[in-house]
């Protein structure tokens, strides 16, 4: 009998090969245990599952020339590598304040800064929005140094669960914070055709918005639910197949991705909460503190410039970069995400 059932166990299915979900996927997960993994994709130019690479690291630090005993705001922290060379640079002295609106990823990178040794007693960090970040001042006095690198971080956008990216299938939600609002899926269900297509065009210039909002919305009054991140892309790659065939391909990609991103700047109300961020920035920053934002399209940096200009017209700031600053084409190279990344800065008078 023991025999029989020896003969009759299955073999173990190897994980590496059949994962059952996204954590289980990726070596890069894991990076105590597989560090030479994560260092090859690192190489290669792309980012590890589970990471994301700081942008414009040096041309922060140089412009917010840190010293050690301030009190500084990372309005974005994402997966702490800003945050990580400010505290460097603070040395253990003065304190530092850390917002993002994303539950899910903000208790793991307060986890993994606490085990490098930044706790409590330098970092505070708050599932806050930055929109909110006067808030803070009462524990925390005015700022020194303020960096916001908007957007998405690689994790986020990496884990299917989330919806960012129509590579990979998932639910459509696209929430930084998925216990708050309405997902996009949600929102797509009682859209009009105008309204949507006003939201391509405005949020991501997006030149098919006539025809992508036109197909959206009536695949949803035949009773078809866009719910998966695949199904939404299936829909716009549908009705771009008039496009020229050595153009549709890359067409339907570009499509996708202004969609994508149209959809997240509306759910995330990404707009209105970089403007009220800006608005605050001078109530909250120290005379002659210094403020830089990385910002990844033109409506974020249109924005970011003008309001530069205006608070530096009415003396609120004594300086302003008077052009973008852009990641170097090296940098470009060794990180693709960094090629769309604008940054400028303010100094408080
Ligand atoms: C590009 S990532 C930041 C990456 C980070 N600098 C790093 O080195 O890992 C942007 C982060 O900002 C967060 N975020 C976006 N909009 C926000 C907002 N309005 N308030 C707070 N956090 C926000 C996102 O959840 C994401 O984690």
């Amino acid at each position: 009998m023991e025999n029989q059932e020896k003969e009759h166990r299955r073999r173990v299915r190897y994980k590496g090969a059949h994962p059952r979900n996204y954590s289980e996927k990726y070596k890069e997960l894991q990076p105590e245990k597989y560090g030479d993994t994560i260092a090859k994709v690192i190489q290669k130019g792309n980012t590890p599952a589970g990471m994301h690479i700081p942008i414009c690291v040096n041309e922060i630090m140089t412009f917010l020339n840190i010293l050690p005993g301030q009190t500084g705001l990372d309005a974005t922290l994402g997966y702490g590598g800003h945050t990580q060379e400010m505290l460097m640079r603070l040395d253990g002295k003065g304190h530092l304040y850390a917002l993002d609106a994303d539950p899910i990823e903000i208790s793991k990178t307060t986890e993994r800064l606490a085990s490098l040794g930044y706790g409590p007693d330098i970092l505070t960090t708050k599932n806050l929005n930055f929109a909110n970040m006067d808030e803070v001042t009462g524990e925390a006095g005015l700022f020194d140094f303020i960096l916001a690198d908007l957007g998405v971080s690689s994790m986020q956008i990496d884990n299917p669960d989330r919806g960012f990216s129509f590579k990979k299938e998932g639910p459509l939600d696209l929430r930084l914070n998925p216990e708050k609002g309405i997902s996009a899926s949600e929102r797509l269900r009682t859209i009009t055709q105008e309204e949507l297509e006003g939201m391509l065009f405005e949020n991501s210039d997006e030149p098919y918005a006539q025809i992508i909002s036109k197909a959206i919305v009536s695949q949803i009054q035949k009773g078809e639910d866009i719910s998966t991140t695949t199904k939404l892309q299936q829909v716009i790659g549908d009705a771009l197949q008039f496009l020229p065939m050595d153009e549709i391909k890359e067409g339907i990609k570009k499509s996708c991705q202004r969609t994508f991103q149209a959809l997240r700047i509306d759910v995330n109300n990404e707009f209105e909460v970089l403007f009220e961020f800006l608005e605050k920035l001078p109530t909250v920053l120290a005379k002659r503190g210094r403020v830089t934002i990385l910002t990844f399209h033109s409506g974020e940096d249109r924005m970011v410039k003008k309001s530069f200009k205006r608070l530096l017209q009415a003396g609120v700031y004594s300086e302003v970069s008077t052009e973008v600053i852009r990641p170097t084409a090296e940098e470009c190279n060794r990180n693709s995400r960094a090629r769309s990344a604008k940054m400028r800065w303010a100094i408080k008078a």
